[in-house]
Protein backbone atom coordinates (compact mmCIF):
# COMPACT_ATOMS: atom_id res chain seq x y z
CA UNK A 1 0.00 0.00 0.00
CA UNK A 2 1.34 3.64 -0.80
CA UNK A 3 0.56 6.38 1.52
CA UNK A 4 0.01 9.28 -0.23
CA UNK A 5 2.75 11.81 0.01
CA UNK A 6 2.47 14.90 2.20
CA UNK A 7 1.60 18.55 0.33
CA UNK A 8 5.03 20.42 -0.16
CA UNK A 9 5.47 23.96 0.42
CA UNK A 10 6.36 25.91 -2.77
CA UNK A 11 5.59 29.30 -1.37
CA UNK A 12 8.70 29.91 0.74
CA UNK A 13 6.38 29.61 3.68
CA UNK A 14 8.39 28.47 6.77
CA UNK A 15 5.76 27.78 9.17
CA UNK A 16 2.17 28.41 8.50
CA UNK A 17 -0.20 28.87 11.82
CA UNK A 18 -3.51 28.70 10.93
CA UNK A 19 -7.00 29.70 13.19
CA UNK A 20 -5.07 28.93 16.44
CA UNK A 21 -6.75 29.33 19.79
CA UNK A 22 -5.65 28.37 23.76
CA UNK A 23 -7.90 28.70 26.41
CA UNK A 24 -7.10 28.59 30.09
CA UNK A 25 -10.09 28.09 32.08
CA UNK A 26 -11.78 31.21 31.36
CA UNK A 27 -9.43 33.12 29.61
CA UNK A 28 -9.10 33.08 26.00
CA UNK A 29 -4.85 33.69 25.96
CA UNK A 30 -4.69 32.66 22.01
CA UNK A 31 -7.93 33.86 19.88
CA UNK A 32 -8.28 32.62 16.56
CA UNK A 33 -4.77 33.74 14.71
CA UNK A 34 -3.74 33.42 12.00
CA UNK A 35 -0.11 34.25 10.08
CA UNK A 36 2.75 32.63 8.29
CA UNK A 37 6.53 33.18 8.59
CA UNK A 38 8.82 33.19 5.30
CA UNK A 39 12.05 31.35 4.74
CA UNK A 40 14.79 33.43 5.44
CA UNK A 41 13.27 36.14 7.47
CA UNK A 42 13.10 37.85 10.89
CA UNK A 43 9.44 38.11 12.04
CA UNK A 44 8.08 39.48 15.67
CA UNK A 45 5.69 39.49 17.63
CA UNK A 46 4.57 42.34 20.06
CA UNK A 47 2.22 43.57 22.00
CA UNK A 48 1.12 45.21 25.44
CA UNK A 49 1.58 42.44 28.82
CA UNK A 50 -0.70 39.65 28.77
CA UNK A 51 -1.88 39.91 24.63
CA UNK A 52 -0.30 36.50 24.05
CA UNK A 53 2.22 36.65 22.95
CA UNK A 54 4.59 34.06 25.44
CA UNK A 55 1.00 31.59 25.13
CA UNK A 56 1.67 31.72 21.23
CA UNK A 57 5.42 31.23 21.41
CA UNK A 58 4.81 28.45 23.69
CA UNK A 59 2.30 27.20 21.25
CA UNK A 60 4.65 26.84 18.51
CA UNK A 61 7.42 25.09 20.53
CA UNK A 62 4.87 22.75 21.64
CA UNK A 63 5.13 23.58 25.04
CA UNK A 64 1.28 24.14 24.67
CA UNK A 65 -1.53 22.29 23.10
CA UNK A 66 -3.88 24.12 21.19
CA UNK A 67 -7.53 24.19 21.91
CA UNK A 68 -8.30 24.50 17.99
CA UNK A 69 -6.11 25.53 15.06
CA UNK A 70 -3.21 23.90 13.28
CA UNK A 71 0.39 25.12 13.06
CA UNK A 72 2.07 23.74 9.71
CA UNK A 73 6.13 23.38 9.24
CA UNK A 74 8.24 23.08 5.88
CA UNK A 75 10.49 20.00 7.19
CA UNK A 76 13.74 19.11 6.40
CA UNK A 77 12.39 17.87 3.29
CA UNK A 78 10.57 20.61 2.08
CA UNK A 79 7.20 18.55 3.15
CA UNK A 80 4.45 20.55 5.08
CA UNK A 81 3.83 18.65 8.54
CA UNK A 82 1.54 19.09 11.45
CA UNK A 83 3.56 20.57 14.27
CA UNK A 84 0.69 19.69 16.75
CA UNK A 85 0.87 16.47 15.71
CA UNK A 86 4.36 16.10 16.52
CA UNK A 87 5.93 15.22 20.25
CA UNK A 88 7.79 18.14 22.05
CA UNK A 89 10.90 16.60 22.43
CA UNK A 90 10.92 16.06 18.77
CA UNK A 91 10.65 19.64 18.02
CA UNK A 92 14.15 20.12 18.02
CA UNK A 93 15.04 17.16 15.45
CA UNK A 94 12.91 19.15 12.62
CA UNK A 95 15.02 21.86 13.01
CA UNK A 96 13.23 24.66 15.61
CA UNK A 97 15.58 25.70 18.43
CA UNK A 98 14.58 28.57 21.22
CA UNK A 99 16.10 30.88 23.66
CA UNK A 100 14.16 31.50 27.05
CA UNK A 101 13.27 34.91 28.57
CA UNK A 102 14.72 33.51 31.63
CA UNK A 103 18.17 31.83 30.81
CA UNK A 104 18.19 28.55 30.87
CA UNK A 105 22.01 26.84 30.92
CA UNK A 106 24.07 24.59 33.03
CA UNK A 107 25.34 27.26 35.44
CA UNK A 108 27.86 25.08 36.96
CA UNK A 109 29.53 23.83 33.81
CA UNK A 110 31.79 25.66 31.24
CA UNK A 111 30.32 27.36 27.89
CA UNK A 112 32.43 24.76 26.19
CA UNK A 113 30.06 22.33 27.95
CA UNK A 114 26.59 23.76 27.61
CA UNK A 115 26.85 24.14 23.87
CA UNK A 116 27.99 20.64 23.50
CA UNK A 117 25.41 19.48 25.04
CA UNK A 118 23.01 21.96 23.32
CA UNK A 119 24.50 19.92 20.47
CA UNK A 120 22.99 16.67 21.96
CA UNK A 121 19.65 16.52 19.71
CA UNK A 122 22.06 16.12 16.63
CA UNK A 123 23.06 12.88 17.88
CA UNK A 124 23.25 10.20 14.71
CA UNK A 125 24.65 7.62 16.55
CA UNK A 126 22.68 4.78 19.24
CA UNK A 127 23.53 3.78 22.88
CA UNK A 128 25.43 0.98 21.76
CA UNK A 129 27.39 2.65 19.48
CA UNK A 130 28.28 5.12 22.37
CA UNK A 131 29.37 2.80 24.86
CA UNK A 132 32.00 1.11 22.43
CA UNK A 133 32.40 4.66 21.21
CA UNK A 134 32.37 3.31 18.01
CA UNK A 135 34.81 4.75 14.71
CA UNK A 136 31.31 6.29 13.69
CA UNK A 137 30.50 7.88 17.37
CA UNK A 138 34.19 9.29 17.36
CA UNK A 139 33.61 10.83 13.67
CA UNK A 140 29.97 12.09 15.16
CA UNK A 141 32.04 13.86 18.55
CA UNK A 142 33.85 15.05 15.79
CA UNK A 143 31.68 17.16 13.85
CA UNK A 144 29.77 17.97 17.36
CA UNK A 145 33.16 19.80 18.51
CA UNK A 146 33.73 21.57 15.10
CA UNK A 147 30.06 22.91 15.01
CA UNK A 148 30.36 24.07 18.55
CA UNK A 149 33.88 25.84 17.77
CA UNK A 150 32.27 27.26 14.49
CA UNK A 151 29.70 28.71 16.78
CA UNK A 152 32.10 29.86 19.57
CA UNK A 153 33.82 32.07 17.04
CA UNK A 154 31.27 33.28 15.00
CA UNK A 155 29.20 34.51 18.17
CA UNK A 156 32.95 35.76 19.44
CA UNK A 157 32.82 33.80 22.84
CA UNK A 158 36.64 32.33 22.81
CA UNK A 159 37.21 34.59 25.84
CA UNK A 160 34.65 32.72 28.44
CA UNK A 161 34.48 29.08 26.32
CA UNK A 162 35.97 27.61 29.59
CA UNK A 163 34.35 29.64 31.67
CA UNK A 164 31.37 28.78 34.29
CA UNK A 165 28.15 30.11 33.15
CA UNK A 166 27.68 31.08 36.47
CA UNK A 167 30.45 33.35 36.49
CA UNK A 168 29.26 35.07 33.46
CA UNK A 169 27.63 39.04 33.70
CA UNK A 170 23.93 38.76 32.96
CA UNK A 171 24.69 39.40 28.65
CA UNK A 172 27.24 37.05 28.01
CA UNK A 173 24.89 34.80 29.10
CA UNK A 174 22.36 35.62 26.77
CA UNK A 175 24.80 34.97 24.23
CA UNK A 176 26.08 31.55 25.30
CA UNK A 177 22.01 30.81 25.04
CA UNK A 178 21.60 31.91 21.47
CA UNK A 179 24.87 30.06 21.00
CA UNK A 180 23.31 26.57 22.30
CA UNK A 181 20.54 27.20 20.13
CA UNK A 182 22.81 27.48 16.86
CA UNK A 183 24.70 24.60 18.02
CA UNK A 184 21.47 22.65 16.80
CA UNK A 185 21.67 24.09 13.41
CA UNK A 186 18.36 25.57 13.30
CA UNK A 187 16.20 26.05 10.55
CA UNK A 188 13.82 28.06 12.88
CA UNK A 189 15.07 29.94 16.09
CA UNK A 190 12.29 31.08 18.19
CA UNK A 191 13.91 34.17 20.56
CA UNK A 192 11.93 34.94 23.41
CA UNK A 193 12.61 38.80 24.29
CA UNK A 194 16.09 38.67 23.44
CA UNK A 195 16.64 41.81 25.07
CA UNK A 196 15.50 41.32 28.40
CA UNK A 197 17.31 42.22 31.27
CA UNK A 198 20.34 44.01 28.33
CA UNK A 199 21.46 46.92 28.84
CA UNK A 200 21.83 49.34 25.86
CA UNK A 201 25.47 48.13 24.86
CA UNK A 202 24.25 44.50 24.81
CA UNK A 203 21.22 45.45 22.75
CA UNK A 204 22.61 47.00 20.30
CA UNK A 205 25.29 43.65 20.24
CA UNK A 206 22.24 41.53 20.50
CA UNK A 207 20.45 43.06 17.11
CA UNK A 208 23.45 42.90 15.46
CA UNK A 209 23.76 38.84 16.52
CA UNK A 210 20.09 38.23 14.69
CA UNK A 211 20.99 40.16 11.89
CA UNK A 212 23.94 38.04 11.27
CA UNK A 213 22.14 34.75 11.81
CA UNK A 214 19.27 35.78 9.78
CA UNK A 215 22.24 37.20 6.68
CA UNK A 216 25.31 35.16 6.94
CA UNK A 217 23.63 31.98 8.14
CA UNK A 218 20.47 31.99 6.48
CA UNK A 219 18.58 31.37 9.63
CA UNK A 220 14.74 32.18 10.22
CA UNK A 221 14.06 34.16 13.32
CA UNK A 222 10.35 34.36 14.98
CA UNK A 223 10.48 36.66 18.10
CA UNK A 224 8.83 38.24 21.09
CA UNK A 225 10.30 41.45 22.14
CA UNK A 226 9.23 44.43 23.65
CA UNK A 227 12.15 47.26 22.63
CA UNK A 228 10.96 48.65 19.40
CA UNK A 229 13.78 49.98 18.69
CA UNK A 230 15.50 46.91 18.39
CA UNK A 231 12.39 45.41 16.88
CA UNK A 232 12.39 48.15 13.57
CA UNK A 233 15.75 47.24 13.48
CA UNK A 234 16.02 43.69 12.84
CA UNK A 235 12.15 42.63 11.69
CA UNK A 236 11.29 42.41 8.52
CA UNK A 237 7.75 41.80 9.22
CA UNK A 238 5.85 42.09 13.09
CA UNK A 239 2.81 40.91 14.01
CA UNK A 240 0.93 42.81 16.86
CA UNK A 241 -1.51 41.08 19.42
CA UNK A 242 -3.57 42.08 21.71
CA UNK A 243 -6.30 40.00 23.91
CA UNK A 244 -5.29 36.96 22.38
CA UNK A 245 -5.67 38.35 18.61
CA UNK A 246 -4.15 39.61 16.28
CA UNK A 247 -4.29 43.60 15.68
CA UNK A 248 -2.14 44.23 12.99
CA UNK A 249 0.73 42.35 10.99
CA UNK A 250 2.97 44.60 8.24
CA UNK A 251 5.97 46.12 8.22
CA UNK A 252 7.70 47.56 11.52
CA UNK A 253 6.80 51.52 10.22
CA UNK A 254 3.38 50.29 9.17
CA UNK A 255 2.88 48.18 12.47
CA UNK A 256 3.94 50.82 14.81
CA UNK A 257 1.61 53.53 13.27
CA UNK A 258 -1.75 51.52 13.47
CA UNK A 259 -3.97 52.89 15.14
CA UNK A 260 -5.10 49.74 16.81
CA UNK A 261 -1.67 49.22 18.17
CA UNK A 262 -0.75 52.57 19.31
CA UNK A 263 -4.37 52.57 21.25
CA UNK A 264 -3.26 49.27 22.72
CA UNK A 265 -0.31 50.55 24.09
CA UNK A 266 -1.01 53.52 24.88
CA UNK A 267 -4.47 54.12 25.82
CA UNK A 268 -6.43 56.38 22.99
CA UNK A 269 -5.45 56.65 19.65
CA UNK A 270 -5.68 60.59 19.36
CA UNK A 271 -3.11 60.77 22.81
CA UNK A 272 -0.30 59.70 20.38
CA UNK A 273 0.86 62.12 18.08
CA UNK A 274 4.48 61.06 17.38
CA UNK A 275 4.19 57.30 15.74
CA UNK A 276 7.63 57.58 14.89
CA UNK A 277 9.08 56.72 18.17
CA UNK A 278 9.04 53.30 20.00
CA UNK A 279 6.14 52.23 21.73
CA UNK A 280 7.39 51.66 25.47
CA UNK A 281 6.50 48.43 27.24
CA UNK A 282 3.59 49.59 29.63
CA UNK A 283 3.37 48.62 32.77
CA UNK A 284 1.94 45.47 34.02
CA UNK A 285 -1.69 45.33 34.35
CA UNK A 286 -2.84 44.07 37.71
CA UNK A 287 -3.24 40.52 37.59
CA UNK A 288 -1.64 39.95 34.20
CA UNK A 289 1.04 36.64 34.58
CA UNK A 290 4.95 37.64 33.49
CA UNK A 291 6.09 35.51 30.19
CA UNK A 292 6.97 31.64 31.19
N1 LIG B 1 -0.42 28.98 32.36
C1 LIG B 1 -1.40 29.90 32.41
N2 LIG B 1 -2.52 29.69 33.15
C2 LIG B 1 -3.52 30.61 33.17
N3 LIG B 1 -3.50 31.77 32.48
C3 LIG B 1 -2.42 32.01 31.72
C4 LIG B 1 -1.32 31.11 31.65
N4 LIG B 1 -0.39 31.63 30.81
C5 LIG B 1 -0.89 32.80 30.40
N5 LIG B 1 -2.09 33.04 30.93
C6 LIG B 1 -2.94 34.20 30.68
O1 LIG B 1 -3.06 34.32 29.27
C7 LIG B 1 -2.98 35.67 28.86
C8 LIG B 1 -1.82 35.86 27.89
O2 LIG B 1 -0.60 35.71 28.62
P1 LIG B 1 0.84 35.71 27.92
O3 LIG B 1 1.85 35.42 28.97
O4 LIG B 1 0.82 34.84 26.73
O5 LIG B 1 0.95 37.23 27.46
P2 LIG B 1 2.24 38.01 26.92
O6 LIG B 1 1.78 38.81 25.76
O7 LIG B 1 3.35 37.08 26.69
O8 LIG B 1 2.57 38.99 28.15
P3 LIG B 1 4.02 39.52 28.66
O9 LIG B 1 4.47 40.52 27.67
O10 LIG B 1 3.70 40.12 29.97
O11 LIG B 1 4.95 38.35 28.76
C9 LIG B 1 -2.87 36.50 30.13
O12 LIG B 1 -4.16 36.90 30.51
C10 LIG B 1 -2.31 35.51 31.14
O13 LIG B 1 -2.68 35.86 32.45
Amino acid sequence: MTTPAAPQDDSGVLLSVRNLSLRFGGVLAVNDVSFDVRSGEVFTLIGPNGAGKTTLFNLISRIYRPSTGSIAYAGPDGAMLQLTRQQPHMVAGLGIARTFQNIELFEHASVLHNLLIGRHRCRETGLWADLLFTRRVRAAEMRAREKVEQVIDFLDLQHCRDQLVAGLPYGVRKVVELARALCTEPRLLLLDEPSSGLNVEETDDMAFWIQDIQQALGITVLMVEHDMALVSRVSDRVLAMNHGQVLAMGSPREVQSHPGVIEAYLGRADTASDTSGPLRRPPASPGARTSA
